[in-house]
């Protein structure tokens, strides 16, 4: 439990300032053991935000795809050891984000330009809910109810929203919340795809990578984000334009003079058209050219399988074998000091109501005044 505000006192909680903050860490979860690896992917499969279909139809094709996918899906964590790592990661931002509420106890004067010295102190404490594996809403939403909050703030690990991740996760916290009782008003940290933290410390990590990779040519920097099923997008989902902008942020971030960069997508599974270019032939293109790459996993904070495996072994085999004179991939900002300081700030940004209401989501919230995604402007 950590204190945000400068002055503890006895006074009571208002909806402006209140006095005990449960801040629940969003993200997708992953295997723990490989025969976890299966219900993992029917739990995935079986999301309609995911297989957008009603039941029993869902449920039946979530069975057949995850039965099907089960075994590449457990090739996949045998190369890192049998599981995903994403739940150690996610708690280690867990425990960097609460120590930095605690150290952020100064007033913040972009947060709260006018703090209330008589409005007392805030304590914080983040927990982690994972979409698909443990711990999940259900078993989160009852520790929370037990902690007695005054104010529940979710925030998705995931910069860019998208109705199949931010917004999933969202609405299974909703039913577990609802499910255990816990009745604490709450606000959804909706996207943060351009936000100072995130930004700075990507480039930070680009940066000493991206004058190592010079000794080979040119680098061109890949910013590589999870795809998406083109419908999907096409039936208004803002992921796509939010990685655009993260990718411009980033590349302007850098100053690099005529940087040579682009946004491309990864981990594309099943048969539908996904949204573009993909990553993979970016990389062949790179080969043809003869350009030294980096590859900037841009929608993931944390390492995982999709890092680890998909771009660490698969596309650095693949541009090998392409031609690429040099490939890197650049870690993912994890508990780096200027991204968790980025969170910290979100998270009193909406504690003290500060945050501009993100207007396509009622009252889910853009702390950043991100406000710029398609949806906002309709
Ligand atoms: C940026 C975040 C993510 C989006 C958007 C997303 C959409 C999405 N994903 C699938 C299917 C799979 N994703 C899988 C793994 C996975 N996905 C994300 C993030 C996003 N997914 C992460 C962080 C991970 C890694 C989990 C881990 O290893 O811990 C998998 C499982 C791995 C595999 O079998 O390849 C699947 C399947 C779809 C269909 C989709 C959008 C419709
Ligand atoms: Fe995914
Ligand atoms: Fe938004």
């Amino acid at each position: 439990m950590t204190q945000l505000s400068p002055q503890p006192s006895a006074a009571a909680a208002t909806a402006d300032r209140p006095r005990r903050v449960a801040v629940v860490l969003f993200n997708l979860g992953g295997p723990d053991a490989p025969e976890a690896v299966r219900p993992f992917l029917f739990n995935l499969f079986n999301d309609p935000a995911i297989i957008r279909l009603p039941n029993p139809f869902r449920f039946l094709i979530a069975s057949l795809i995850s039965g099907r996918r089960a075994k590449p899906a457990a090739a996949i964590y045998a190369q890192i050891g049998g599981k995903s790592p994403l739940l150690e990661n996610t708690e280690a931002q867990a425990a960097a984000l609460e120590a930095a509420l605690e150290t952020s106890s100064a007033p913040d004067p972009v947060a709260d330009p006018a703090p209330d010295p008589a409005a007392g102190g805030t304590d914080a404490k983040v927990f982690v809910a994972m979409r698909y594996w443990h711990p999940m809403s259900a078993e989160t939403a009852a520790r929370v109810k037990a902690y007695d909050p005054d104010l529940v703030v979710l925030l998705p690990l995931y910069p860019q929203f998208s109705t199949t991740t931010t917004a999933s996760s969202a609405k299974a916290w909703a039913e577990a919340a609802q499910t255990v009782g816990l009745t604490a008003p709450t606000r959804l940290l909706c996207c943060y795809p351009t936000q100072a933290g995130f930004i700075d410390a990507t480039a930070d990590l680009i940066r000493p990578l991206y004058e190592a990779a010079k000794a080979h040519g040119t680098p061109r920097v890949l910013f590589s984000a999870h795809g998406l099923p083109k419908k999907v997008v096409a039936s208004g989902d803002p992921y796509q334009w939010q990685c655009e902008r993260t990718a411009e942020s980033i590349a302007a971030a850098l100053d690099i003079d005529h940087l040579d960069w682009i946004n491309c997508y990864q981990s594309r599974v099943g048969p539908m058209e996904w949204i573009g270019p993909s990553t993979d032939a970016e990389i062949r293109r790179a080969g043809q050219e003869g350009v030294p790459i980096l590859v900037v996993p841009m929608a993931f904070v944390s390492e995982h399988s999709e890092t680890l495996v998909e771009i660490e072994i698969e596309y650095r085999h693949l541009a090998k074998e392409a031609g690429v004179p040099h490939f890197t991939r650049v870690p993912t900002v994890g508990v780096h000091p200027g991204f968790i300081d980025g969170l910290a700030r979100l998270v009193r940004q909406t504690v003290a109501g500060k945050a501009a209401i993100c207007a396509h989501n009622g009252d889910r919230i853009c702390p950043s005044g991100f406000s710029g995604c398609p949806q906002a402007r309709r």
